[in-house]
């Protein structure tokens, strides 16, 4: 009796050993088959409790009061499927007549709490269905990629809090704004973009005024870096070059396209034969306060040069296949004439925690006030954590996994022989000695798992 007692113990201590260490392990041991039991057996009291059923229908009154049979309760939506996943189940429902997804949305935080789930995200699949993604654990304690597919310009660079993969999407959002707070974790996203990156065929192109420290380490697979403010001004300058030669191009294809009667016309290089199609460019501006800060009458010029050049890349820079990433700990009016008119361009929004409410604004001010008030939640002990939006108003929370910078940097010598030269950024092309040893890095997709 004693040891079966004992027995039970330590197979209970077990469990919640497992779940505290590991939850996804714990997950797909136990928590699905619970999880999947709770919410079924739940599951109308739970839908009544929070307000997501209808009135029964007419037919059904007039059915029960002709048979003089009990009146028919609320429905609840139909459930037409439940599929566990590796970090939660997904629940697609039937909405009844009269019922939207907002409903949904807005009773997710009480659904979670209903169902004893960690999170609960609605989205609408088409017109009459709702899916309810619901995690059973915290997936952003330590972050573990899913395998994820990678595309042209479209790289993984996080975890939702959904458990699925959050893709930087160049082509879909070209321009993108990376900010938070000093630790926040900017700069491994960061890293972790050019390690994504470095695998395809593309041009890396960086600034980095804190001297290259973030960026010089990565050179072998960047076709062009500036560490100071004067050299950023004249790199700006030849990518502008560079993309009115783009235009050039493409223009003189379209008339080509013209006389050829049923010939595929193009407005940007993804349209152009592949011979003529140049190198897409990525451009990592890294603490782009540095570029805009000026004590001197030099420095002013040099500033206003820096930030025209670039909001005329992030204003034409698409069609060109030039885009735009930057990274900033605040990108307020404060850093002077033109950075909003940047920022309005920079269409992708990734905010870290922040300081104060005025630097969260910066990213989503304009966007979505929830977005605002998500990004002032990001727990401090929790770096990496981010709320990714664009300019729609839709946002998800998210974390990227830790990619150390040793990673990083064995991913773009792995790849440096991709590194496209560039003749009209020749002058900014680093100067390194040639690789000792070509070692092959881990996958940037494997990552050490996060500290909590
Ligand atoms: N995704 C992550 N998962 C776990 N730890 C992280 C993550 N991102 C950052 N960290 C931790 O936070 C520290 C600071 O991160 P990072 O250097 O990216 O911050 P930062 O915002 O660039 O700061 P600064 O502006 O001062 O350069 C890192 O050294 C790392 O230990």
């Amino acid at each position: 009796m004693t040891e079966t007692l004992i027995f039970v113990l330590v197979l209970v201590a077990g469990v919640l050993v497992l779940r505290w260490l590991r939850p996804a392990w714990y997950w797909t041991a136990f928590g699905i088959v619970f999880a999947v039991t709770r919410v079924l057996l739940r599951y109308r009291p739970v839908m009544e409790a929070c307000g997501l059923t209808v009135g029964p229908a007419r037919w059904r009154l007039a059915l029960a009061r002709a048979t003089r049979q009990d009146m028919p309760g609320p429905r609840s939506p139909r459930i037409l499927r439940v599929r566990p996943t590796r970090t939660g189940l997904v629940l697609r429902l039937k909405m009844r007549p009269g019922q939207d997804a907002f409903d949904f949305s807005a009773s997710a935080d009480r659904l979670r709490h209903s169902f004893g789930m960690h999170g609960v995200v609605s989205r609408e699949i088409r017109s009459g269905v709702v899916e309810l993604a619901m995690t059973g654990f915290d997936v952003l304690r330590k972050v573990q990629m899913p395998a994820a597919e990678r595309g042209t310009l479209r790289v993984p660079v996080a975890l939702r809090d959904d458990g699925t993969v959050h893709y930087r999407d160049y082509r879909q959002v070209p321009h993108a704004l990376n900010l938070g707070a000093t630790q926040s974790g900017k700069s491994v996203y960061q890293r972790r973009l050019v390690a994504e990156l470095a695998a395809q065929d593309v041009a890396l192109v960086g600034i980095d005024c804190k001297q290259g420290v973030e960026l010089a380490p990565l050179a072998r697979r960047f076709s062009a870096l500036a560490d100071n403010p004067d050299d950023a001004a004249e790199l700006l300058d030849a990518l502008v070059e560079r993309m009115a030669d783009i235009y050039r191009i493409i223009r003189a294809e379209q008339r080509i396209s013209a006389d050829v009667p049923d010939a595929e016309t193009t407005a940007d290089i993804w349209g152009l034969p592949e011979h003529l199609r140049p190198v897409p460019i990525v451009l990592l501006v890294d603490e782009v306060a540095e570029l805009a800060l000026f004590t001197t009458k030099e420095e002013e010029k040099r500033r206003d040069r820096i930030i025209t050049a670039l909001v005329r890349l992030a204003q034409l820079g698409r069609a060109a296949g030039i885009y735009v990433e930057v990274c900033g700990q605040r990108f307020g009016s404060e850093l002077g004439k033109g950075i909003t008119m940047l920022r309005a361009q920079l269409t992708g929004r990734t905010a870290h925690r922040v300081n104060d409410e005025a630097s969260a604004k910066m990213a989503f001010g304009d966007i979505s006030p929830d977005a605002v008030l998500a990004t002032i939640q990001i727990p401090e002990d929790r770096p990496g954590t981010a709320i990714a939006g664009d300019s729609s108003g839709g946002w998800v929370r998210t974390r990227t996994p830790f990619t150390s910078l040793r990673q990083a940097v064995a991913a773009c010598n792995a790849h440096a022989d991709r590194t496209p030269e560039l003749a009209e950024l020749a002058p900014f092309r680093p100067v390194l000695p040639p690789l000792k040893s070509a070692k092959l890095p881990a996958p940037a997709t494997e990552s050490a798992p996060a500290p909590a």
